[in-house]
C-alpha cells in the first residue's frame, strides 16, 4: 500500500498514519513540542463545528465517549452552542465517569446550560437533523459494546446527515475494518493526517488543522508539508 494514500484537491499528497502512528504524534507533540492536548482539542472541536455548520440546518446531537474523540465532540458542542445552533449530547456514560480532558470539556457545556444526557434513550427523545459522531476515535479497542454500539446502531435508524470526529466509530482506524457495529457517516472529518483505515470510506473527507508543528512529524519520519490553506482542506483518495 502506497503510505500517501490521500490528496488534495490541487494535487498535494498528504500521507496516512496508523493508529499507533497518530498516538505517537500526539506523544511527541505533547511531550517535546509542549503543545498540549486541550489546544489541540481546540482546534479539532472548533473545525468540527464549521463543518457541522456547513451540512444542514436544524437540531444537532452529539455523541460523546469519554476519551480524546469525545472531548473533541464536547468541545464542538461549545462553538456551535456560542453561535445559536440547537446543539445538545448524549454521552456513553453517566457525566460522573468522565475524565482529563472530556471532564473539563463536559463541565464548561454543563455550566453553559447545554443539555447532556446520556443513553439511547435520550438519543431517541431528540429530534437530530445533525449526529456527530465524536464516541470513538483511534482509539477503539475491538468490537464496540456497550452503550457505545447501542448508540451507534441507533443511529443507523434515523433520517440525519451524520458527521465523524477523526473516524467513524467503531472503525479500525489502521485497517478500516468493522469488528462490529459502525457509523457510516457521511463526511468525515480527519485530524492532522488522515488514517489508512479512511482509504475505503465512501463519503465526504475532509482533513483539519489541529495545529501540529511540521516538525513533530518529521521527526518521525514522515513526509509531510503543510497542507492547509485554510484550516481545513477536502482530500480524496490515490488513484
Ligand atoms: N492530539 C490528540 O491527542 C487529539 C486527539 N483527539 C481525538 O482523540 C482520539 C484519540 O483519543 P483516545 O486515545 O482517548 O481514544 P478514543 O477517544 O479514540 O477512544 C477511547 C474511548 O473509546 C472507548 N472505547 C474504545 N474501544 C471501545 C469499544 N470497543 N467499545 C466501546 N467503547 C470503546 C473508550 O472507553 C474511551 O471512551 C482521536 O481519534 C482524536 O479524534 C482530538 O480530540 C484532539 C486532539
Ligand atoms: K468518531
Amino acid at each position: 500500500m502506497d503510505e500517501r494514500e490521500f490528496q488534495t484537491a490541487d494535487g498535494q499528497l498528504v500521507t496516512a498514519v496508523t493508529a499507533a502512528e497518530m498516538r505517537e504524534i500526539d506523544r511527541v507533540a505533547v511531550e517535546e513540542f509542549g503543545v498540549t492536548l486541550l489546544q489541540m482539542m481546540e482546534n479539532a472541536g472548533r473545525n468540527l463545528a464549521w463543518h457541522v455548520r456547513q451540512v444542514a440546518a436544524g437540531p444537532i446531537v452529539v455523541l460523546a465517549g469519554s476519551g480524546g474523540n469525545g472531548g473533541g465532540g464536547l468541545c464542538s458542542a461549545r462553538h456551535l452552542a456560542n453561535r445559536g445552533k440547537p446543539v445538545s449530547v448524549v454521552l456513553d456514560r453517566p457525566p460522573a465517569q468522565l475524565e482529563g480532558a472530556a471532564r473539563t470539556q463536559y463541565e464548561t457545556l454543563d455550566a453553559m446550560g447545554v443539555p447532556v444526557e446520556n443513553g439511547v434513550g435520550a438519543l431517541l427523545d431528540r429530534e437530530a437533523d445533525i449526529v456527530v459522531d465524536a464516541l470513538v476515535g483511534y482509539g477503539l479497542a475491538g468490537p464496540l459494546r456497550g452503550s457505545a454500539a447501542t448508540l451507534v446502531d441507533a443511529v443507523a435508524d434515523l433520517d440525519a446527515t451524520v458527521v465523524s470526529l477523526d473516524v467513524p466509530s467503531g472503525l479500525d482506524a489502521t485497517t478500516g475494518e468493522r469488528p462490529g457495529s459502525a457509523v457510516r457517516p457521511d463526511r468525515v472529518v480527519t485530524l492532522a493526517l488522515p488514517k489508512t483505515g479512511l482509504a475505503a470510506h465512501p463519503g465526504e473527507l475532509f482533513l483539519a488543522d489541529i495545529a501540529i508543528p511540521a516538525g513533530v512529524f518529521r521527526s518521525l519520519d514522515l513526509t509531510y508539508s503543510n497542507p492547509f490553506e485554510e484550516y481545513w482542506v477536502r482530500l480524496t483518495r490515490l488513484e
